[in-house]
């Protein structure tokens, strides 16, 4: 509208100083909203870097006290941890989930008594301890569905009993959601939480984490004939929905950036606990660019981040978690 010869709404007046654009700004980026995901190794006193992921590093459980300390220092509320699994100990049907004595069981009970009140995520699916890579049991060249359900419920009363306090089932198998629920309860878990990897798509954004944990060079095939084809939106949503009938207390979208949109919509559609992974990919994209000089470091991270509370998620699980935490002390 146009008063006089100028315009009556002038969009700028509330982007004119730092305080009101404080004052109107309409989405924050806290501490409370970072999941930081770590690679847990076997071994005593070993550290590596991961090659695709300037910055981050697969630690052994002996270290893990002194690798948490300033993510706890900060506030991060959770992690979440992946394991990775020596070739020895990795056969056909994964049967190294379910052993109580496993890394991700070790790693849990390291850091319940170190920091009691960081909560801990445990990835449940198969790939870390199958020969094969996949995320369930592979009848005649098939992922199968049901047996790998039966799997991943043991093994996610496996990780309970460990001191895992949120599961969070990252296979994309059907009705794992209720037969992990009901497993848990069966055994006194029904504390424990369901962050359901409700909509996951057959991502090219893996591939890092894939090397992190020596998965990918294992890996036969693909995982489209269980994890979702990017080019769907209306499937995210009867996903997110079936696990939300089973039990699921959280769901989660991933990957992040190119699947904002799935995001926004289960947000709109379902108001239930949203969160989504910036997988390694992502990571990767982005640090490569920093590590260039092509864009800046500490906006970059923090913009994208901020995207993802726009899109509608509570929390993101991202590398770049203790980085922004550092950083949003700052400002
Ligand atoms: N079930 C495995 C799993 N859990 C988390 C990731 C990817 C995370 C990332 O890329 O950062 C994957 C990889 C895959 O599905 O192959
Ligand atoms: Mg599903």
């Amino acid at each position: 509208m146009i008063h006089g010869s100028f315009p009556t709404t002038r969009g700028r007046r509330n982007r004119f100083d730092a305080f009101t654009r404080r004052l109107v700004a309409e989405t924050t980026l806290t501490v409370d909203n970072l999941i930081w995901p770590i690679f847990v190794c076997e071994g005593s006193n070993q550290r590596s870097r991961v090659e695709s992921m300037p910055g981050i590093e697969r630690v052994s459980v002996d270290l893990l006290d002194e690798h948490l300390a300033e993510a706890v220092a900060l506030g991060i509320p959770a992690i979440a941890l992946f394991p990775i699994t020596p070739l020895e100990k990795r056969d056909a049907t994964g049967s190294e989930a379910t052993n109580p004595d496993n890394l991700m069981c070790r790693a849990a009970r390291k850091i319940k008594s170190v920091y009691p009140a960081l909560g801990l995520i445990g990835d449940v699916a198969l790939d870390p301890y199958t020969d094969h890579g996949h995320d369930g049991l592979i009848e005649n060249d098939y992922v199968v569905n049901d047996a790998s359900v039966a799997c991943l419920a043991r093994q996610a009363v496996n990780q309970a009993r460990a001191g895992i306090d949120i599961i969070a089932p990252s296979d994309m198998m059907d009705g794992r959601i209720g037969a992990i629920r009901a497993a848990l309860d069966e055994t006194g878990h029904e504390h424990v939480r369901i962050m359901s990897y409700a909509a996951k798509y057959a991502s090219a954004f893996y591939g890092p984490f894939r090397d992190a944990l020596g998965s990918g060079g294992l890996l036969k095939g693909d995982k489209r004939t269980y994890q979702m084809d990017p080019a769907n939106s209306d499937e995210a949503l009867r996903e997110v929905a079936l696990d939300l009938e089973e039990g699921a207390d959280m769901v989660m979208i991933k990957p992040g950036m190119p699947y904002l949109d799935i995001i926004r919509q289960v947000r709109d559609r379902f108001r239930a606990p949203t969160f989504a992974y910036q997988v390694s990919g992502e990571y990767a994209m982005i640090m490569a660019a920093i590590g260039n000089g092509w864009l800046d470091r500490d906006k970059t991270i923090l913009e994208s981040l901020l995207a993802f509370r726009r899109a509608g998620c509570n929390g993101v699980l991202t590398y770049f978690a203790v980085e922004a935490a550092r950083l949003l002390r700052k400002t």
